[in-house]
């Protein structure tokens, strides 16, 4: 159906263009479809063959809708397939934030404010407290009302937790950070001023959902509407933005693939396929995917391109969808010569990356300090506010502050009020007026401190929706790195890719795909990434996620916008092996360096230890740990979508123990789980039996949170149990093959054979281990 846009409309309404339309040029209105109008612009859909059209345009350009005179114009096809996209894309985005808006409310509505306290998800009968303003916003801590301790609770740092006086679903309930955990109280961080009832008795706090992230995909959507070809604010370049939508090719596609050589390299030891990549990378005009199975080093890839477009005097964003990724890109650079910027809550920067910080650096940052004490000179001059009488409504009685401060000025009262009063009001008013100065001053060095952090770093990390934050508004990047990009949603990537000029993505979709929550935004695609997108359509090889697997790892090197890695300088041979034949039909293939390596070299005493736990033997890459002889049933926590197995959590952690007291140091092992509760369970285990330091370096976590990470060994705890052969989640072989290709020298998964082997990925993983691993009975494991 053609459409046209109509421009230079005033007040005017559907109804007047209808009227229009059908008066004027003889329309019939049933032939009008979708009108959507903007301001002082409609773009009408129209049932019209060309001809029809033709003569539609004649009569109503120039002519009158309602009062005003307009120009009528059909709407060129980039245009519209620019719409289309735009339409398509927000409606995805809409979708999963009502999905997870229901999710959230469902679970309020069914529970009493009791019921969710007492499971942890809210907290009732809280009173805030003024904490002042810190960079990451306003600060409230909230207390129980008599000072009572707080009961135990879920709600904790880095989560997003919603305040109620008494309904706790009202549209208006301002959202929050939470910044700080005690006994005893809950801090708050707020974007903007929070309503004064916050500070009355009876608050209630919500675990809630993040709003922020869904409207910056809509805004970012929104800018593609307006690209531009000169760069400024966040707007995409507009052949950045037709690639992305399909209309025109990537230069490589168009004129060859390019390559700009690299004379000196920051990493020597990059293989070649590697040095290819990164010189592709960076030459790319427009979009270049690094394309690898786990380990094969696209992250180590991703960050020498990013090093070598540094040097080249580029501006240089690095993103990806979670902030453990972006950690992870941190990590590598700071590693190095180059200095990465970390813009995000420091609650949520892994703790030893907090010196990267934009915070931290700020400690440091002369404007920042000098924006500190003109802040404090501001409250100083509100404290003396205090011995004065503030014109309120008792004292002023109608009086204007213009008034007040004249009749002071010539000594006299007015209205009953003596010049006394009227004399001190007025100096109230002054000191006001000082401190609200002051206040705009220090938020405009406050301003001028972030800008010269961002300035002075050569490489800013965030996340894909913290990239369209206030801190950065406006500031645009000549190369833009996601990394991890097929776990990160389509419209999640468009907020930093309408900063950036080019840009570079590093992903593999045999690993897990974003996480969807609308069940419908899946079916139509939300799932889909753009990484996969663009190799799809613009790649030599069509090797989308349901095709063959032997097709997805043998994709030509000269693909146009591709490169492929093949060598892992991971795992073990035999943990990779089976990665490799099940996802990417053999074609990985382990460096020397790691073919056989094993644990034996990082404990103090190997033999003690595989004596206790013949799992943790340390010569043997790859075990399972089979608990389906012994009593370990999964089950649900009251109200919990999510699943937990005691008895294997207490297993696992036995496990980690046994090896951190075998000499093995705590940042090299991780503990993950497919279920969030598992993985509580499991931290629960453990805590107390720990010295601080070793809990806090020791990782666990869910695999879908440990995508991109890895660690000498890796404990997998599978949760499922039961005799229905139920496996819920499990059954996404995507998940598994994450999980295990996490590990360098030592895989150990435990889990129920009899139940996991329902999910066909498990059952080929079992007939795998018994021939080039090893099985191991939990139930002769703990009679040890
Ligand atoms: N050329 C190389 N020489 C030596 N070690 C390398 C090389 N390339 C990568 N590595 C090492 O291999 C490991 C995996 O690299 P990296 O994390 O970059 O892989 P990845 O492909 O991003 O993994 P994943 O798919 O799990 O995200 C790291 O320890 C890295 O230091």
């Amino acid at each position: 159906m053609p459409t046209v846009l109509v421009r230079g409309l005033a007040d005017e309404g559907p109804g007047d263009v209808v009227g229009a339309f059908a008066g004027e040029a003889d329309v019939d209105p049933d032939r009008i479809g979708d009108i959507d109008i903007d301001d002082e612009e409609a773009l009408v859909d129209l049932e019209l063959e060309n001809d029809e059209l033709e003569a539609f345009v004649e009569t109503m350009d120039g002519n009158r809708v309602g009062r005003s005179e307009v120009s009528v114009t059909p709407l060129d096809e980039e245009t519209r397939a620019v719409r289309d996209y735009v339409d398509e894309q927000s409606r995805l985005v809409d979708l999963e934030r009502e999905a997870e808006m229901e999710r959230h409310e469902r679970e309020i509505r069914q529970l009493s404010g009791r019921e969710r306290e007492s499971k942890g998800r809210a907290l009732l009968e809280m009173r805030g407290r003024d904490e002042g303003e810190g960079l990451s916003g306003y600060l409230v801590k909230f207390t129980k009302r008599y000072g009572d301790a707080l009961p135990d609770t879920e709600i904790s740092v880095g989560d997003l937790v919603m305040i109620s006086k008494r309904d706790p679903l009202r549209d208006d309930n301002p959202n929050g950070t939470v910044t700080r955990v005690t006994n005893h109280s809950v801090t708050v961080s707020f974007e903007s001023n929070p309503p004064g009832w916050l500070f009355d008795d009876g608050i209630r706090l919500d675990l809630y959902v993040n709003d922020v992230t869904y409207q910056r995909m809509l805004e970012a959507l929104d800018s593609f509407l307006e690209a531009e070809s000169d760069l400024e604010g966040d707007v995409p370049r507009e052949h950045l933005r037709d690639v992305i939508v399909g209309l025109e090719d990537p230069e490589s596609v168009a004129s060859g693939p390019v390559r700009a050589a690299v004379e000196d390299w920051y990493d020597e030891a990059l293989n070649e396929s590697q040095r290819e990549a990164v010189e592709r990378a960076v030459a790319t005009d427009d979009v270049h995917l690094i394309h690898g199975p786990p380990g094969t080093g696209k992250t180590t890839t991703a960050v020498e391109a990013i090093r070598q477009a540094v040097d080249r005097g580029d501006s240089v964003l690095a993103t990806a969808a979670s902030n453990t990724a972006v950690d992870n890109v941190v990590e590598f650079l700071a590693d190095g010569d180059h200095e990465p910027l970390r813009v995000g809550h420091p609650a949520r920067v892994t703790p030893t990356l907090r010196e990267h910080t934009l915070d931290a650096r700020l400690e440091n940052n002369e404007t920042y300090r000098e924006s500190r004490e003109v802040r404090d000179e501001a409250f100083e001059l509100l404290d003396e506010q205090d011995g004065l009488t503030a014109p309120s409504g008792r004292w002023r009685r109608g009086l204007s502050d213009e008034r007040i401060k004249q009749l002071a000025e010539e000594g006299r009262g007015s209205r009953g009020i003596p010049p006394e009063k009227i004399e001190e009001m007025a100096e109230w008013l002054e000191l006001q007026e000082r401190a609200d100065e002051l206040f705009d001053r220090a938020e405009r060095l406050e301003q001028e401190a972030v800008a010269e952090e961002i300035e002075r770093a050569d490489v800013v990390c965030t996340t894909n929706s913290t990239a369209g934050s206030d801190l950065l508004a406006g500031q645009r990047f000549d190369t833009l790195v996601i990394d991890e990009a097929t776990q990160a949603t389509e419209p999640s990537c468009l907020i930093p890719i309408v900063k950036a000029d080019r840009v570079i993505m590093a992903g593999d979709h045999r690993q897990l795909p974003p996480t969807i929550q609308s069940r419908e935004a899946e079916r139509e695609g939300l799932d889909e990434t753009l990484f996969e997108t663009l190799a799809e359509r613009y790649g030599t090889d069509d090797d989308g996620s349901d095709g063959d697997a032997d097709r997805s790892a043998s994709a030509p090197t000269d693909d146009p916008i591709r490169s492929l890695l093949t060598t892992q300088y991971r795992m073990h041979e035999r943990i990779q092996d089976f990665s490799s034949e099940r996802f990417y039909d053999g074609a990985l293939e382990p460096h020397e360096s790691v073919r056989d390596h094993t644990l034996a070299g990082l404990l103090s005493d190997p033999d003690e230890t595989a004596a206790r736990y013949s799992a943790l033997e340390s010569g043997e890459p790859l075990v399972f740990v089979d608990t389906s002889d012994v009593d370990a049933p999964e089950r649900s926590r009251e109200g919990s979508p999510s699943t937990e197995n005691p008895s294997e959590a207490d297993l696992v952690a036995e496990y980690a123990r046994a090896l951190l007291e075998a000499g093995l140091e705590a940042a090299d092992l991780a503990v993950i789980s497919p279920y969030d509760d598992q993985v509580k369970r499991i931290e629960d285990e453990l805590e107390g039996t720990l010295s601080e330091e070793t809990a806090e370096a020791l990782e666990v976590d869910t695999v879908d949170g440990f995508q991109g990470r890895e660690k000498a060994v890796v404990l997998v705890s599978l949760v499922r149990s039961n005799d229905r052969r139920e496996v819920g989640f499990l059954d996404e072989p995507r998940r598994f093959n994450v999980a295990l290709t996490r590990a360098r020298r030592k895989a150990v998964v435990v889990g129920d054979r009899d139940t996991v082997t329902a999910a066909p990925v498990f059952d080929d993983f079992l007939e795998y281990a018994r021939t080039r691993g090893r099985i191991v009975d939990a139930s002769r494991e703990r009679e040890q």
